[in-house]
């Protein structure tokens, strides 16, 4: 028996243990099991037999890693810390493998797992024991590459070589001749292929080198089971480690490998190297079993595929019948199902031999359960328990020794159901719990589901809410419309206000205009007739017929004006009809014209004006005004000053003033004063338009004296109330008071009032040349 691995602490044997220890209420098989150990109490030995069985398989976990990916999958696999259990992570919980113990890969390469728990092993068959190594587990967990190895490291059976052979040192012998000092082994290689054993160290086109090595080989020679024993089956032997290893080397690459789905070189054979040490009757079965999975998890399609997967698993299988009818305690073991099986009799029937089976598996969750019906032959595997090799010569010894085995079978068994026992009060717990959280998680439904139906008994007021909301909404954006419209109305109503109100100015601005233009015609005809009425002979048509004799008629029926009239004739009586016109002339400002040709060219006529203006006609709607504060301040005020047509007349002459003259005709106490005068012309001015309206149709004097002064302001009113004669600090009051000089340089200009209107002229204005 090989020794257990260092740190590798052999669970203690359920043999071992007593019996009465186990509770006799697991199941009522172990409990008559145990009623049948307890019923023959004078049957000690085979308890005792029982307490010195031992495992024959010891099963090692190992699990690889996946050091050329990037990202590692989280593993579903938990070392616990007495690294001998095993927790799998499943959906429903967990489960726990017990084995002699768990390696991984990450954490120990090949040659810290071969010297933990292997190298003792191998040490043991130097010294005659009989090992079975076995790889078992899926495709692509590493059985391969533990047994063989990498280019990096090599695998167990390398190691193992080397260790049986030892490093090949050469001593001299008796005849000083080299010789090795290393233990002899013989070697077999064969393969289990389709349910076919064949020989890797042997072809059959023969011509073998060595032990009967084949070279050239480009066939497998088949042979045949003959009861445990391969028949006829190649070896080649030798002391050195290196040389056997490189014909290994060269036999590897002849196993039959095909790509999978889990595997790129998938091994769909199964490899068995013997080593045998003839010296001490050491055997060493290194088995890598092909991959443990169905047929769908190879991915295998097509009928021979089918097939060849299918014989693959029938040594798998077999295998795992043999390991459970052992471990049941079965009368027979189907070793003969499998050629696998048959080889391996020995290693499960020998009471020698020491069966160590690597369980290799992945930690992907992917491949979890795959993983855990490894782990779970790993662990049917480990109830397997063997009696005391007891001589077989004595009948009551051997039922004795029959009794002890079927006890240690009884106990394994027992320790098999109790581990299932456990693992079902896990389960019953996990149940237990789930359930437990399934009520917690009703409970929070039940809750949520009020929440949920008082919301939605308050959906309705949410709902009102809303309703109003978009009730409101619309209501506002109606008004909204509504006072959109409503202001467009006004905008257009105000548009339309002030377009009429344009218009109406316009209209009034061209008819006063109008007026102007004719009152000043009015005003130059007056002037003219004035002169033609003292030039002479012209004059008698014109008195007849003239504005100005009309004028003066309809001026000698107002009692005020036949004093000024008088006055202006008495004066006249001297200097006649040319002192008469001298003195209107006076009391209009004009200078006096002695030149009827100066009448007739107005530009010499208005030379004869000084620049002192004074307003000749303001229009009575524009009085408001006035107020120069008002008109700043009054936009509209302004645009009716500018409708005020001025007319600036500029006096100038170094003739006799007004003054002078006034002077004159102070000796007269009957004469009126200037002041009058002043306002009988401005009233003359005032109606002129009248007048030019009487023309075509005679009035009586009185009535268009009376008409005349009803519709015209008195002419101070007007003069004082003009904005004009306001703003050019112009009143009657300084027309008397001032001194009135003719300038005969003044050069007069009628200024239009655009480029536009030509016609309309606003402006006299006057200027010293
Ligand atoms: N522990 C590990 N570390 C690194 N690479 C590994 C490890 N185990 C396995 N591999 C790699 O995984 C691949 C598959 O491994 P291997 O061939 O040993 O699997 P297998 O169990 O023998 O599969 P099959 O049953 O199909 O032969 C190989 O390329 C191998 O190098």
């Amino acid at each position: 028996m090989a020794p257990t691995p260092k740190n590798q602490r052999t669970p203690t044997p359920f043999s071992k243990l007593n019996l009465t220890q186990i509770p006799n209420s697991r199941t009522p098989q172990a409990k008559h099991r145990l009623n049948f150990t307890t019923a023959k109490p004078n049957s000690v030995a085979p308890v005792a037999a029982a307490a010195a069985a031992e495992h024959p398989i010891e099963v090692i976990g190992r699990i690889r890693d996946y050091p050329d990916r990037k990202e590692k999958p989280l593993s579903s696999l938990q070392v616990n810390p007495d690294r001998e259990t095993l927790r799998v992570k499943t959906d429903g919980g967990y489960r726990d493998f017990s084995f002699d113990g768990v390696s991984l890969s990450e954490e120990e390469d090949i040659d810290e797992f071969y010297k933990k728990f292997v190298q003792s092993r191998i040490n043991g068959v130097k010294l005659g024991d009989k090992c079975t190594v076995m790889m078992y587990g899926p495709t692509g967990a590493g059985k391969s590459y533990n047994m063989f190895g990498s280019s990096k490291q090599p695998g167990i059976v390398y190691r193992s070589l080397r260790d049986i052979l030892g490093d090949g040192i050469e001593e001299n012998d008796e005849n000083n001749e080299k010789i090795s000092v290393g233990t002899f082994v013989q070697v077999t290689v064969l393969e289990i292929y389709n349910e076919e054993l064949y020989d890797l160290l042997s072809t059959n086109n023969g011509g073998g080198f060595g032990f009967g090595w084949s070279k050239g080989s480009s066939s497998k020679v088949r042979l045949e089971v003959i009861g445990k024993k391969a028949k006829n089956a190649t070896f080649i032997s030798g002391t050195e480690a290196t040389k056997i290893s490189k014909e290994i080397q060269k036999v590897e690459k002849r196993r039959t490998v095909k790509s999978t789905l889990c595997n790129e070189r998938s091994s769909r054979s199964h490899c068995m190297m013997i080593i045998d040490v003839p010296t001490v009757g050491g055997r060493l079965m290194l088995v890598d079993m092909a991959g443990s999975e169905n047929i769908e998890q190879a991915g295998q399609t097509g009928l021979d595929a089918k097939m060849q997967t299918a014989k693959i698993n029938q040594g798998n299988s077999a295998l795992k019948r043999v390991v459970e009818s052992i471990a049941n305690g079965d009368s027979h073991v189907p070793f003969r199902d499998s050629k696998l099986t048959m080889l391996l009799q020995d290693s499960f029937e020998d009471n020698k031999s020491k069966i160590l089976m690597i369980l290799c598996a992945s930690p992907d969750p992917k491949e979890l359960h795959k993983t855990i019906s490894t782990l779970e032959y790993g662990a049917k595997a480990k109830c397997i328990v063997r009696g005391p090799h007891m001589p077989l010569k004595e009948k009551g010894a051997e039922d004795s020794s029959s009794a002890v085995i079927l006890g240690s079978r009884i106990a394994a068994m027992d320790q098999f159901i109790y581990k299932l026992q456990m693992e079902n009060k896990l389960k019953e717990k996990e149940c237990n719990e789930a359930k437990r959280k399934l009520i917690k998680k009703e409970e929070e439904i039940a809750t949520l589901r009020s929440k949920l139906e008082l919301v939605v008994a308050q959906g309705g007021v949410e709902t009102t809410e809303e309703d109003i909301i978009v009730k409101v909404n619309e209501r506002t954006q109606m008004l909204q419309h509504e006072f959109e419209y409503k202001i467009q109305q006004c905008q257009k109503t105000a548009n339309e206000f002030v377009e009429t109100e344009r218009r109406k100015m316009e209209e009034r601005m061209f008819q006063q205009q109008e007026e102007f233009e004719m009152l000043r015609r009015r005003l130059e005809e007056i002037e003219s007739e004035l002169w033609h009425s003292r030039v002479g002979s012209r004059s008698t048509e014109v008195e007849e017929n003239s504005f100005g004799k009309r004028l003066l008629e309809m001026y000698s029926e107002d009692a005020g004006m036949v004093k000024s009239m008088d006055l202006d004739r008495s004066i006249d009586m001297d200097c006649g009809k040319k002192a008469e016109s001298n003195t209107i002339q006076a009391i209009l400002g004009y200078p006096s014209i002695t030149n009827p040709r100066e009448i007739e060219d107005p530009s010499i006529l208005l030379q004869h004006f000084t620049n002192k203006s004074f307003l000749s006609t303001v229009f009575e709607e524009e009085e408001e005004g006035n107020d120069s504060e008002g008109d700043k301040e009054n936009p509209y005020v302004k645009e009716v000053q500018k409708e005020v047509i001025e007319e600036k007349a500029i006096c100038s002459g170094n003739v006799s003033t007004v003054e002078d003259r006034s002077d004159d005709l102070s000796s007269d106490n009957t004469a009126p004063s200037r002041k009058e005068l002043i306002q009988n012309i401005f009233k003359l001015c005032g109606n002129s338009r009248e007048l030019s309206q009487q023309c075509t149709t005679p009035v009586p004097a009185e009535k268009r004296v009376k008409d005349a002064e009803s519709k015209s302001p008195p002419v101070k009113e007007i003069v004082e109330d003009s904005p004009i004669t306001k703003n050019h600090n112009f009143s009657t009051e300084k027309v008397n008071d001032s001194k009135e000089n003719f300038n005969p340089n003044l050069e007069l200009k009628w200024e239009a009032a655009s480029k536009e209107n030509p016609e309309i002229i606003t402006t006299l204005t006057g200027s010293l040349v």
